[in-house]
């Protein structure tokens, strides 16, 4: 009965190593195929979108009389993501910070393309979006940014910040195909993201 209890017991742990090794390979495979995002990945990533949306700020604005600095549009931005970061307990300034950080990158990019329009008129786009629904995504893009911010937390204040922030900005780059113009932009988005 003892032996058999001790069988029964080595035949559970030998089910539970397999289960286990079963789990690891599992693991490992998904992990190879699908990296889960780290925050500060997810932070750049969606800096990336925002730099990448100015394509059609500028297509929206181009023409228009609508100047690309706005500073009562900017105010809101800021405003609002200031008060996303106190509805999720983190300090509103240094997202304040970045905030403005992003906006100066999504001008860097508007103001390009206006120059690349001026020299070549063929380029400019034949459709004009609505800038109002442009800043709608915007808006959500904001949003979802100050959530990253804040699961970032603790990535921000590690001494391997930057290091880790350099490679989830080239990453995003890769992901998300972006051109020397559209990755300048984005070094110029996250400056103040790690913190000092
Ligand atoms: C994107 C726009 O252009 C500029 C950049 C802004 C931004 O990045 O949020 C806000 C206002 C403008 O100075 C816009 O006018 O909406």
């Amino acid at each position: 009965m003892l032996i058999n209890a001790k069988r029964s017991t080595a035949a559970a742990a030998g089910a539970a190593l397999l289960l286990t090794t079963a789990g690891i390979g599992i693991g490992a495979g998904t992990a190879v195929a699908a990296p889960r995002a780290t925050p500060l990945a997810t932070v750049a990533e969606l800096s990336a979108q925002r730099v990448e949306v100015a394509d059609q700020v500028a297509a929206a604005k181009y023409g228009t009389g609508s100047p690309i600095d706005d500073p009562a549009r900017e105010a809101i931005v800021i405003a609002d993501a200031e008060q996303q970061a106190t509805a999720l307990g983190i300090d509103p300034a240094p997202v304040a910070k970045i905030f403005r950080d992003q906006i100066e990158a999504n001008k860097v990019v508007q103001r390009a393309l206006y120059a690349e329009w001026d020299a070549d008129p063929s380029l400019i786009p034949t459709t004009k979006p609505s800038l109002a629904t442009i800043r709608v995504e915007l808006n959500t893009i904001g949003a979802e940014l100050v959530q990253a911010i804040a699961a970032a937390e603790t990535s921000i204040h590690a001494p391997s910040c930057e290091g880790q922030l350099t490679a989830a900005t080239v990453h995003a780059r890769h992901e998300q195909s972006l051109d020397a113009l559209h990755y300048a932009a984005l070094l110029r988005a996250l400056p103040s993201v790690c913190a000092d």
